[in-house]
């Protein structure tokens, strides 16, 4: 960036963040205008939208992506209280430009022109509940939501947190294939936080520093779908059969644990926001061109793909995930978003069993989010 650009830059974001886009004055609106023209130019960086950006999760997920160098342009969108949270992270002295909507009539300037859209809109779980007690409710949500990015931003690259994640997908498939928009490189249930989840569990059992530990998880994201893989864990490493079952027990409940805690007032918000944004920095790098990212995602596992290059999985993956149209595996992120899809690689008797179960709740909840949209 030049010192020209990077000056009026600052110019855009200074003003910005004063001006609200659904309530100035004309004029205000002129200078604003201008100012989004060039703040499109000023900053190199991609343009980010989070949908639910004002709640537990999409507040301090929307401070951290405000962080991230990669972003240049990161625009906040609910149904309530945006113009706060804009103007409160719109004063953080860091490059992105943010910008606030509010409500239905301004979901298309919102979503107009972005590289990734990360979606945490929709209720969170109360104690008692499963994930899948929220369908009834967030099911409609994500339906609408994932209507406004057909019309304004097909190409993006669409990270979905809303649960339960397992039938939310496969809605935001049904709704792109109406459309004729979808690409299944570019869905991607988020399916981090079970990552970060193990990762921490497995780390606290063998005394490592989490951040050395690399546990896959693979399958889907709720109960008995959820399936770390602990004879891939990284370091080698093996563990007694009461690890094995009491850390596949932690990790497969860890929301349930958070929920019991939280006694009423919600889920996971900043854990999952911090591995949401891990996540989309991941996307980030790997539209940037990045090589070697490599992280779990509940994605579609099947080819062909109507108007688009076929996703390619690897011939030993086929046996294990396209039996499923959806299902979460380790994925290599690029510039067109999942590029490659990997294999299971080789599972214990265990694990084996482990997936036979995930497999039966699995089609059932894919089934359930595609009759959604097709009834
Ligand atoms: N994938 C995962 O690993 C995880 C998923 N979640 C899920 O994320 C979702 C959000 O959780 P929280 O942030 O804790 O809930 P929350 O209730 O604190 O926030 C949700 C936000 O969505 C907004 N919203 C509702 N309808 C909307 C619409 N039509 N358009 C835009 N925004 C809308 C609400 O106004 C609210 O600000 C829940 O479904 C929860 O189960 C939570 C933790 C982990
Ligand atoms: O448990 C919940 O309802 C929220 C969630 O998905 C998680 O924390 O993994």
């Amino acid at each position: 960036m030049n010192s020209n650009s990077e000056a009026g830059y600052q110019r855009v974001a200074k003003i910005s963040a004063h001006l609200n886009p659904s309530s100035c004055s004309m004029e205000q609106g002129r200078v604003l205008g201008r100012m989004n023209c060039r703040s499109k130019g000023g900053a190199s960086g991609f343009k980010v939208a989070i949908l639910g950006a004002a709640g537990g999760i999409g507040q301090p997920l929307a401070m951290l992506m405000k962080m991230n160098p990669l972003v240049s342009v990161l625009h906040l969108y609910d149904v309530v209280n945006t113009p706060g949270v804009t103007a409160d992270i719109s004063h953080m002295d860091t490059g992105a430009v943010v910008r606030g909507f509010l409500g239905p009539q301004q979901l298309e300037n919102a979503l107009t022109g972005m590289n990734l859209v990360i979606i945490p809109a929709g209720v969170p779980r109360k104690p008692g509940m499963t994930r899948d007690d929220l369908f009834n409710i967030n099911a409609g949500i994500v339906k609408t939501l994932c209507e406004g990015i057909v019309r304004c931003c097909p190409g993006a690259i669409v990270n979905l947190i809303s649960n339960p994640v397992n039938s939310t997908v496969p809605i935001a498939a049904e709704v792109f294939k109406k459309a004729g928009t979808f690409d299944p490189k570019k869905l991607l249930g988020v399916t981090m936080l079970d990552v970060v989840r193990a990762n921490t569990f497995v780390a606290e059992v063998l005394g490592l520093d989490p951040r050395e530990v690399d546990v896959p998880v693979v399958g889907g994201h709720a109960g008995v779908t959820i399936l770390p893989l602990l004879s891939q864990v990284k370091p080698k490493c093996s563990f007694t059969p009461e690890e094995i079952s009491y850390l596949t027990a932690r990790i497969q409940n860890g929301g349930t644990e958070v929920v019991e805690a939280k006694a009423g007032s919600g889920s996971a918000t900043l854990s999952m926001a911090y591995a949401a944004v891990k996540f989309a920095d991941a996307c980030l790098r790997g539209l940037r061109g990045d090589a070697g990212i490599v992280e779990c995602a509940f994605v579609a596992s099947q080819v062909p793909l109507p108007n688009s290059h076929p996703v390619y999985i690897h011939p030993s993956a086929t046996r294990h995930v396209t039996e499923l149209p959806f299902f979460a595996s380790k994925v290599r992120l690029g510039r067109t978003g999942v590029e490659e899809i990997y294999p299971l690689g080789p599972l214990n008797e265990y694990e084996r069993a482990g997936l036979e179960k995930a497999k039966k709740e699995l089609a059932a909840s894919i089934q359930k989010g595609v009759s959604f949209i097709k009834n």
